[in-house]
């Protein structure tokens, strides 16, 4: 259902769009709706509930006995999913038990997704209200780009294998009656899909909602998706799926989202949403950006404290946006741009494979990209810095010293200070990035320093009261931006609830603190009076 708040149009340039009828502020829910499929990824399996998506219960999950391969909250979530996962359920053992190898034992989340499509399609029949929402999304059937073939190929291969098809005649008990329909069903399914995300925005598999799906992309967007999850119950309204502003949104105006990462350069954005959406982005972040963007950006070589856009294999010869000199060796900064890229597939690639060869590589690039002059918000420095945070935040566990720690924290604060130049205030990875930092500057510390003097001072990280001090303001900055990204209401999802006691204990331990000095000068000795 459409709130009344937003409204169709239709646009000569992007389609059919959602705009708004009222003027909206930063922080509104726009659109709450439960999608009409949403499937884990592989790794999410069994760390999260194939019904309401979240995650383990205390108690843990329980496993499907029959196809062992879905885990549920309980049995109330079991049941909730029965109607569609009966269907699937004999076809993911059918699948398992043909694979070559484990690690192929399960369809990829797009198969499985397809599958559920496709199952609830017969199960509701092509004129149900569902069957008709799913086929009123925008296909690109007509048009693929050449360098779609092959992911359309592959996915209809699979599904046609998935659900046990032999013969094209099959296809007809789904409502379709030709290949050219499956490929159909594939584009409407690639163009309309949201990457489902965890309350703290990580990927945890993919959903379809036909109604968000009305909703055209720009680079600078201003609303956002989100799934808040605002209580750790399993729920049948869960996963929620919600549409939030992210700044003032005025009447008339488009509600726009991101279909992509738009921390990337303009290239790599544009090349994505050409060859995914089948479309050229046309938003002013991709044609009237003024300025040196910032994803593209480095220091002035005589750091007057200008930026210079980095330079390109077209334009080579870029200067200083405020004193003009010249950058000195482009050929060295593309090259550490290139090798940078490179150490960042590799690092992602080997992140759950070998984490400390991940972490080494990490280790190694981020000095080398920011001995080159690269500002904390150019690609690939800042997605390696993120990287490079959460592989030493992985290592705490095992091993937390006061260098893990600090580190930590300076690749944490490096993200942050990145993100803050290319996503608005509000957006909720901003949110998110920065509850991190707070986080990480609130463990308590193994090794506090004990030097006062104003050489360590001028450290970052500082050490003591004064780190406390700052893991408090970056906590309270976190919790506005949360409150807009994850929306008002959501009082910032259950990252903004996680922050929240930490906010009040750190404010509980600095007050202490200051009475206790406060307690010291009191006790010395006053000077006599003459
Ligand atoms: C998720 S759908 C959005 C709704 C779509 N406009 C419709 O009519 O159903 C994605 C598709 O919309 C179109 N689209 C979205 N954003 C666009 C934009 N900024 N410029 C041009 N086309 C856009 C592209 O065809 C894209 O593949």
């Amino acid at each position: 259902m459409l709130p009344p708040s937003v409204e169709i149009r239709n646009s000569s340039v992007s389609g059919r769009g959602i705009w708004a009828k009222e003027k909206k502020e930063a922080g509104s829910i726009l659109i709450s709706v439960k999608p009409h499929i949403s499937v884990l990824s592989n790794q999410s399996l069994h760390t999260h509930c194939s019904s309401c998506c979240g995650p383990a219960p205390p108690s843990g999950l329980k496993r499907c006995v029959r196809c062992r391969m879905v885990w549920y909250c309980d049995v109330n979530c079991s049941s909730n999913d029965w109607t569609l996962h009966k269907l699937e359920c004999s076809a993911l053992k059918k699948w398992s038990s043909s694979a070559p190898s484990p690690d192929v034992a399960i369809p990829s989340d797009a198969v499985r997704c397809l599958g559920r499509i496709l199952w609830k399609r017969r199960a509701e029949g092509p004129e149900s209200i569902w069957a008709k929402e799913i086929d009123s999304m925008q296909s690109h059937r007509g048009s693929l780009q050449p360098s779609a073939f092959e992911s359309h190929t592959h996915l209809a291969h699979f599904l046609v294998r998935f659900l046990d098809l032999s013969s094209p005649a099959e296809l007809s008990e789904y409502g379709l009656s030709t290949a050219g329909d499956l490929v159909d069903i594939i584009s409407k399914f690639i163009t309309n899909t949201f990457t489902l995300t965890s309350s703290s925005l990580s990927a945890l598999g993919v959903s379809v909602s036909p109604l968000v799906a009305l909703i055209n992309h720009s680079c600078d967007p201003n609303a956002v998706i989100v799934y808040p999850r605002c209580s750790n119950e399993p729920s049948t309204e869960e996963p929620l799926m919600q549409v939030v502003a992210i700044r003032d949104i005025e009447v008339d105006e488009e509600i726009l989202t991101a279909y992509i990462d738009t921390t990337l350069p303009r290239f790599s954005r544009q090349k994505f949403l050409k060859e995914t959406y089948n479309f050229d982005c046309q938003c002013p972040s991709c044609t009237k950006y003024s300025g040196v963007d910032p994803r593209e950006s480095m220091w002035c070589p005589k750091s007057c404290g200008g930026k210079c856009a980095v330079p390109t294999e077209e334009n080579s010869l870029t200067r200083c946006e405020k004193c003009q000199t010249p950058v000195t060796s482009p050929d060295a900064v593309l090259d550490v741009l290139r090798v940078g890229q490179e150490a960042l597939d590799k690092a992602v690639a080997l992140r759950s494979r070998d984490f400390n060869k991940a972490k080494q590589l990490t280790t190694n690039m981020i000095p080398i990209l920011t001995s080159a002059g690269l500002t904390p918000a150019c690609h690939p420095l800042l997605a390696l810095n993120e990287l490079h945070q959460s592989l030493l935040v992985s290592a705490f566990s095992s091993n937390l010293t006061q260098s893990v720690l600090d580190d930590s924290v300076r690749a944490a604060a490096k993200y942050s200070a990145g993100l803050s130049y290319v996503l608005r205030e509000g957006h909720p990875v901003r949110g998110v990035a920065l509850a991190d930092l707070g986080k990480l500057l609130a463990v308590d510390e193994p090794e506090p320093s004990t030097s006062n003097s104003s050489g360590r001072d001028a450290v970052f990280p500082p050490s003591g009261p004064r780190r406390l001090k700052l893991a408090l303001e970056t906590l309270k900055q976190a919790r506005t931006e949360l409150y807009i990204g994850f929306g008002r209401k959501n009082e910032g999802g259950e990252v903004g609830k996680s922050i929240r006691e930490t906010v009040v204990s750190l404010e509980r331990e600095l007050g202490v603190w200051s009475q206790g000095v406060r307690n010291v000068l009191e006790d010395m000795p006053k000077p006599l009076k003459s």
